[in-house]
């Protein structure tokens, strides 16, 4: 059986694309962002899938994405709000899960708040709050490791990571 070198989750900001990437180019491994998938296979950005079918759909088809991702090798991104759904605890059981944190401080800097992703379209800093209050406790029992990336930079986080997984 196949199955990721690591797992990377956590809110939007924290950098799991971006590490993800540097990690699977260090490791000359494949890189998969569950986000890219899910849009690659839709034909539409997930902001597009969000408004014309809405966050039910967008779920499902991240389920599917995500599921077929963790049976298979290399660095795997997860979306956000992928880790704390009811299916994932089970789905990443045993998996060297790494929850990459961040702080608010830290994710507005990086993202600026466009409109690239929905879920905070509308009051960004509130809601990105809300949503880590909300979902903290899923992604830390989830993870295998925690990883704070405040302060450090896409490479530091990846140092961090390669001394875990
Ligand atoms: N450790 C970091 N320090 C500074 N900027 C970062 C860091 N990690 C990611 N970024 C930047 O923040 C933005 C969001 O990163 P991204 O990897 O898309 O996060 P996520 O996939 O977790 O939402 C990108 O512009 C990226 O270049
Ligand atoms: O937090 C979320 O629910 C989401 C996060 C996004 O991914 P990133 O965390 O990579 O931005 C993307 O999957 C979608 O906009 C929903
Ligand atoms: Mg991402």
């Amino acid at each position: 059986m196949v199955s990721p070198r690591v797992v990377l989750i956590g809110p939007p900001g924290a950098g799991k694309t971006t590490v993800g990437q540097l990690l699977a180019t260090r490791w000359d491994l494949p890189f998969v962002d569950t986000d890219e998938v899910v849009s690659r296979d839709r034909g539409q950005s997930i902001s597009d899938i969000f408004v014309a079918e809405g966050e039910a759909a967008f779920r499902r088809y991240e389920e599917a994405a995500v599921r077929s991702s963790l049976n298979g090798p290399g660095v795997v991104a997860l979306g956000g709000g992928a880790a704390v759904q009811p299916w994932a605890a089970a789905a990443l059981a045993d998996l060297p899960v790494v929850f990459l944190d961040v702080t608010i401080a830290d994710a507005s800097g990086r993202i600026g708040f466009d409109t690239s992703r929905p879920l905070l379209a509308v009051n960004p800093r509130a809601s990105w709050t809300r949503m880590m209050n909300e979902r903290r406790p899923a992604y830390e029992t989830v993870a295998r490791w925690r990883v704070d990336t405040a302060g450090r930079t896409p490479e530091q986080v990846a140092d961090a990571i390669e001394a875990l997984a």
